[in-house]
C-alpha cells in the first residue's frame, strides 16, 4: 500500500483525486493539505464526502509528511508546487504535479506564458511529462511527473501519431478547444459566474493561452520541425465537465479516413484508455464523462485534403486527476488501468 497526500485540498483537482484514490486498491489517502482550510474536515467543505472520507486537512510540513506518506499529488495553481517539490524529492517522495510548473523545458518560456518565476532548473530537468500513452517508458522510471494540461492531453493524443509519421503539414495545424467550467477550477470569478456562462459560448485567452507553448513544445519534439507553431483557440461552454478539441491540419501525402483510423487503432491497440471511433462516428463529451477515456474520431476530406480530428476527455479525469493516477500506476509497476476502469456516466 502506498500512502498518499493531496495538496490543494479544497480545489476540484484535489477532490477528484480523493475520489480516485479512495477506490484504488494500492493507495491509501493519508493526508490532505490545505493552504486556506487547515484544521477543517474535508467533508465540511465537500458534503458529498460525508461518512466516506474522514480527514482533517492539515498544513504543509515536510518533516511531518515525509514520515507518513510515499507520494504527493499537487493540485495547486501555478507557482506553488515548484517551491514544495524540491523538499519532497530530497525526502525521496514520489511527486505528481497537476499544474504547469514543470511542463515547459525552457524556464524563460514558462516565465513569459505563466508570468511567474520558473522552477529550479535541476527539477525541470528531473521532471517527466506525464502524457501516459506517449511517454510511458520514461514515466516508468520517473519519480517526478509533470501532468499535462487538459487541452494538451486531448490535442497531443490526437496529433502525435500522425505527426510522428510525418503526415502533418506542421504549419497548418489549427486547434479549436472547448471546455466545461470546472476546467477553470473552484475559485470564483466573473468569467465563470453562472449568468455569464449559462446559455452562452465565449472564446477566451486567444493567442495568450498557457497551453500554446506546451502543445508546441511536444509537437516540435515529435516532428523535429524547428519553430513549430499552432493556432489554438479556447472556448468556455455552459457545462460542468468535459472538453473537446476539434483539430484541423493539411496532409503531406494522401490518406483516407479508413487508412488513418486503421493506423490510429493500431497505434493505440495496447492503450485501454484511448478509443478510436469507426468511420463516420465522432465522440461527444458525455461519452467520457467521469472516466479516464480519451475518445477520438477522424475524418479525412478527399475534397479539401484536410483532416479533422475530434478528441474528447473529461477535463478533471484524463485531463487531470485520472491521468495522474494512470502515471502513478506506471511509476509503481501496476497495471495502468488500476483504480481507473469505470464506465462513463451517461446520460
Ligand atoms: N480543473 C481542471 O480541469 C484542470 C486543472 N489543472 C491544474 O491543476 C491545478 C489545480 O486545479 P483546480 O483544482 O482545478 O484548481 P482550484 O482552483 O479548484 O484549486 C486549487 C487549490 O489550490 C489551493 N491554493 C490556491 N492558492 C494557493 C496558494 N497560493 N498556495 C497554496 N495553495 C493554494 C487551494 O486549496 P487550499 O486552500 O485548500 O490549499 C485551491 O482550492 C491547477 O494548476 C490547474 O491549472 C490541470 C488540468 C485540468
Ligand atoms: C475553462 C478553463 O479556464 N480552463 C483552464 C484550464 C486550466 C488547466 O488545465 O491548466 P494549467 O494546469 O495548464 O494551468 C484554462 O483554459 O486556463
Amino acid at each position: 500500500m502506498l500512502r498518499a497526500a493531496v495538496v490543494g485540498g479544497t480545489g476540484y483537482g484535489a477532490v477528484e483525486l480523493i475520489r480516485l484514490i479512495d477506490k484504488h486498491p494500492h493507495l491509501q489517502l493519508n493526508t490532505v493539505i490545505s493552504h486556506s482550510q487547515s484544521g477543517t474536515e474535508i467533508e465540511e467543505i465537500y458534503p458529498h464526502l460525508t461518512n466516506l472520507i474522514h480527514i482533517t486537512m492539515d498544513e504543509w510540513n515536510i518533516q511531518k509528511l515525509a514520515k507518513i506518506i510515499d507520494v504527493v499529488f499537487f493540485a495547486t495553481p501555478p507557482g506553488v508546487s515548484q517551491k514544495l517539490v524540491p523538499e519532497c524529492r530530497q525526502h525521496g517522495l514520489q511527486c505528481i504535479d497537476l499544474s504547469g510548473d514543470f511542463r515547459l523545458i525552457n524556464p524563460e518560456t514558462y516565465e513569459t506564458w505563466y508570468a511567474y518565476s520558473a522552477a529550479p532548473q535541476e527539477y525541470l530537468n528531473e521532471a517527466t511529462y506525464g502524457l501516459t500513452e506517449i511517454y510511458g517508458d520514461d514515466i516508468k522510471n520517473s519519480k517526478l511527473i509533470s501532468n499535462p494540461g487538459c487541452y494538451p492531453t486531448a490535442t497531443l493524443l490526437a496529433l502525435i501519431p500522425a505527426v510522428k509519421q510525418g503526415w502533418v503539414k506542421m504549419d497548418s495545424i489549427i486547434i479549436d478547444g472547448k471546455s466545461g467550467v470546472s476546467g477553470a477550477g473552484r475559485k470564483v470569478s466573473l468569467a465563470t459566474h453562472f449568468s455569464e456562462v449559462n446559455e452562452n459560448l465565449k472564446a477566451y485567452k486567444l493567442g495568450a493561452h498557457q497551453h500554446i507553448p506546451e502543445i508546441e513544445q511536444y509537437l516540435q519534439q515529435e516532428s523535429k520541425e524547428p519553430n513549430t507553431q499552432v493556432t489554438f483557440s479556447t472556448h468556455l461552454i455552459p457545462m460542468t465537465r468535459g472538453l473537446m478539441c476539434s483539430i484541423y491540419f493539411d496532409l503531406t501525402e494522401k490518406k483516407t479516413t479508413e487508412e488513418l483510423i486503421n493506423f490510429y487503432t493500431e497505434v493505440y491497440s495496447n492503450h485501454p484508455f484511448i478509443r478510436i471511433r469507426p468511420e463516420g462516428i465522432f465522440p461527444a463529451t458525455k461519452e467520457v464523462s467521469g472516466s479516464n477515456y480519451c475518445d477520438i474520431g477522424i475524418h479525412s476530406d478527399p475534397r479539401t485534403g484536410k483532416v479533422t480530428i475530434i478528441s474528447v476527455i473529461d477535463n478533471l479525469v484524463k485531463g487531470a486527476s485520472g491521468q495522474a493516477i494512470q502515471n502513478l500506476n506506471l511509476m509503481n509497476g501496476w497495471d495502468v488501468r488500476t483504480g481507473l476502469l469505470e464506465i462513463p456516466i451517461y446520460p
